[in-house]
């Protein structure tokens, strides 16, 4: 596994509410033709300090949604602990683990799809205070109207339906249902993506304003760094499930330690045309969970990766060339042919595969 670049240099840290070591979620659905498992967090460590925003970024696919779920207990861990004020929480079960999950809370991506069109609002945002056995049915319908009134809808949207709210105020039923049972900390997972430009800050602004009056800790999924450097103490950056960078939102914005970071950031679109500004343009695709590289999970795109000795004097478009053969073996080694495939090559068909002649040729060929 990689090394986790840590920056924490004069930085003010609190007392940690999450502890995360060496967790490992894997999908072991296997797929068709392969039988590994989908790594996709695969040995993370990182804490997060009570009342802090913890940002988490990275391309599609990286394993944000599945890290998030695993805190909150939604996703089994695979391996490794999540101590949540001292207890690990991978351990709990039966009344305990569903006395733990007041604590916890997740509030999903899309307002569309993740509230029941079929219950009324105040149905949603009771129903886990029904499930927890919240006081009384009376009590249960009051705190639901003070919600509604804390994420800044009225008392008779109560009887409403999602499908008559806006986007922004379906988010709005999201939080409050997210905050009913008071919890301590909340995975705000891609919060106001699905959301108008105009409409996010406003949510933005919101759960600031939520984490000042009850002091909760976030871990704030996003894949826009604009919005992670407005909202964030901190940042993770995570790439193929492994988490390379973590540190403070200027110091990492500012001065990126980890060379995917580095790529990562240049894709920011510069407000200012005239800016010079480097962009690193990764080559390829991230590698498969499946099957990630041994060492770094970045090694095989990183633009700063030290040749091997016997390469130093090539010259820079050869060796460009030896990491694409490099790149196209892996894949070949690695990709089990489609049933198809498999097929045609029985009957004696030819297949899409070239062979290693051809491969040398199309890439060596003009060098
Ligand atoms: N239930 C599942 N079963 C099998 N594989 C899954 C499951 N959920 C996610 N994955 C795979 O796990 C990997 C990580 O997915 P995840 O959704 O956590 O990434 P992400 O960074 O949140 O992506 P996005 O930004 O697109 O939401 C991906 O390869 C994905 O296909």
């Amino acid at each position: 596994m990689s090394e986790t670049v840590q920056r924490e240099e004069g930085a003010q840290r609190g007392e940690a509410l999450v502890e995360v070591s060496n967790l490992k979620t894997y999908y072991e659905d296997g797929g068709l033709l392969s039988n590994e498992p989908v790594k996709a967090v695969d040995d993370v460590s990182l804490s997060i300090d009570r009342g802090e925003t913890l940002g988490l970024v990275g391309e599609s696919g990286c394993g944000k949604t599945t890290l998030g779920r695993t805190l909150v207990q939604l996703e089994t861990a695979t391996d490794g602990e999540v101590l949540f004020d001292g207890t690990d929480v991978t351990r709990l079960s039966g009344d305990d683990l569903k006395n733990w999950r007041r604590n916890a809370q997740i509030v999903f991506q899309d307002p569309q799809s993740s509230l029941n069109d079929r219950m009324t609002v105040g149905e949603i945002v009771r129903e886990p205070l029904d499930v927890h056995d919240w006081k009384e049915p009376r009590d249960r319908r009051q705190r639901v109207r003070e919600l509604l009134e804390t994420v800044g809808l009225r008392e008779e949207h109560y009887y409403r339906y999602p499908h008559q709210f806006s986007g922004g105020q379906r988010q709005r039923v999201g939080i409050a249902r997210a905050l009913a049972l008071e919890p301590e900390f909340v995975v705000l997972d891609e919060p106001v993506s699905a959301l108008d430009v105009s409409v996010q800050a406003k949510i933005l602004n919101l759960l600031e304003d939520l984490q000042n009056e009850f002091g909760l800790t976030y871990l704030f999924i996003a894949h826009d760094l604009s919005v992670v450097r407005h909202i964030c103490d901190r940042v993770a950056v995570m790439y193929l499930g492994n988490i390379m960078e973590v540190g403070p939102t200027e110091e990492l914005f500012e001065e990126p330690a980890n060379p995917y970071t580095h790529a990562l950031l240049s894709a920011i679109p510069e407000p200012n045309p005239d800016t010079d500004k480097d962009r690193i343009t990764l080559r390829g695709t991230p590698p498969s969970p499946r099957d990630p590289p041994a060492g770094c999970p970045f090694s095989t795109r990183c633009p700063a990766k030290i040749r091997p000795e016997k390469y130093r004097d090539a010259d820079d478009e050869l060796w460009e060339r030896i990491e694409v053969f490099q790149e196209i073996l892996r894949e070949r080694q690695r990709a089990d042919r489609s049933l198809s495939e498999r097929a045609r090559s029985l009957l004696g068909m030819e297949t899409r595969f070239s062979d290693i002649e051809e491969i040398n040729e199309e890439v060596f060929g003009d060098v």
